[in-house]
C-alpha cells in the first residue's frame, strides 16, 4: 500500500465496513456517508451484489475512495480492479494473494491477528496491515505488544470497534485508521435509512476531528 492511500484512509480515520444487499443500496448508503464527511467504504464481497455495488459506486460516487473487502481468491483482485476498486482488503495474509494483489496492480491491505503473520506480510513488504478482528485477537494490549518488535508497522483496526473503544485506537501512533460496521448498522440499511447512516457518519467525523485536533 502505498504512501498516498495510507494517507487517505489515515484522513478519514474510520472505514466503514459495509455488505450491501443490492448496488442501488450501497449507492444511497454512500451518498449518505458522504453527506456526513466520510469518504472511504470498505464495501465486501460477502454478498452477491459486493461487485456490482462496487462497480456503481465507483461510477456514481467519483469523491468516494471505493476499497474491495473480503478479497480471499486471487481471481477477485482483477474482477474488482475491472470493477472500479481502488484498493483491497483481505481478512487474512497469504503469498498466493500478495502476488494477485501485485499482478492486478492495486494497493492491498492484508489481514494479520499474530507476530508471525506480521512477519510473513513484512517478507513481501508489506508494513500497511489491517489487525484483524481486533477485539477478539486482544485489542489494544495485542497491538501495542506487536508494535515492539514491529516499530514501522502500521495498523487499520477492525473487530469490535465501535463509538466505545474508538477513541482508544484512535489514540495508538501505530494505528492509521479503524474499520467496522458501526456506522452502518445492518438494520438501518435494510430500512434504507440513509438519514440514520448520515448522522452516525458525522458523529464518528467530529469524532475523529477531535481526536486529531487534541
Ligand atoms: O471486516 C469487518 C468485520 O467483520 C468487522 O465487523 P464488526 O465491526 O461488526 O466487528
Ligand atoms: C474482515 C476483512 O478484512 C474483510 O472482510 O475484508
Amino acid at each position: 500500500m502505498s504512501d498516498i492511500h495510507i494517507e487517505r484512509m489515515k484522513a478519514c480515520g474510520v472505514i466503514p465496513v459495509v455488505s450491501v444487499p443490492d448496488a442501488a443500496a450501497a449507492v444511497s448508503l454512500a451518498r449518505a456517508l458522504l453527506d456526513g464527511g466520510i469518504d472511504v467504504i470498505e464495501l465486501t464481497l460477502r454478498t452477491e451484489a459486493g461487485l456490482a455495488a462496487i462497480e456503481a459506486v465507483a461510477r456514481e460516487c467519483p469523491q468516494m475512495f471505493v476499497i474491495a473487502g473480503t478479497v480471499v481468491q486471487p481471481a477477485q483482485f482483477a474482477q474488482v480492479r475491472d470493477a472500479g476498486a481502488k484498493a483491497v482488503v483481505s481478512p487474512g495474509f497469504s503469498e498466493t494473494l500478495d502476488d494477485a494483489a501485485k499482478a492486478a496492480g492495486l494497493p492491498w491491505l492484508p489481514g494479520v491477528a499474530t507476530a508471525s503473520e506480521v512477519m510473513r506480510a513484512g517478507e513481501r513488504g508489506r508494513t500497511a496491515l489491517k489487525f484483524f478482528p481486533a477485539e477478539q485477537a486482544g485489542g489494544i494490549a495485542m497491538i501495542k505488544a506487536l508494535a515492539g518488535p514491529f516499530p514501522k508497522v502500521v495498523f487499520c483496526p477492525t473487530g469490535g470497534v465501535n463509538t466505545a473503544n474508538l477513541g482508544d485506537y484512535l489514540s495508538q501512533k501505530m494505528v492509521m485508521c479503524v474499520g467496522g460496521t458501526w456506522l452502518t448498522p445492518p438494520a438501518a440499511v435494510s430500512a434504507g435509512d440513509w438519514a440514520a447512516i448520515r448522522d452516525e457518519a458525522a458523529k464518528a467525523r467530529r469524532r475523529v476531528d477531535e481526536l486529531r485536533a487534541a
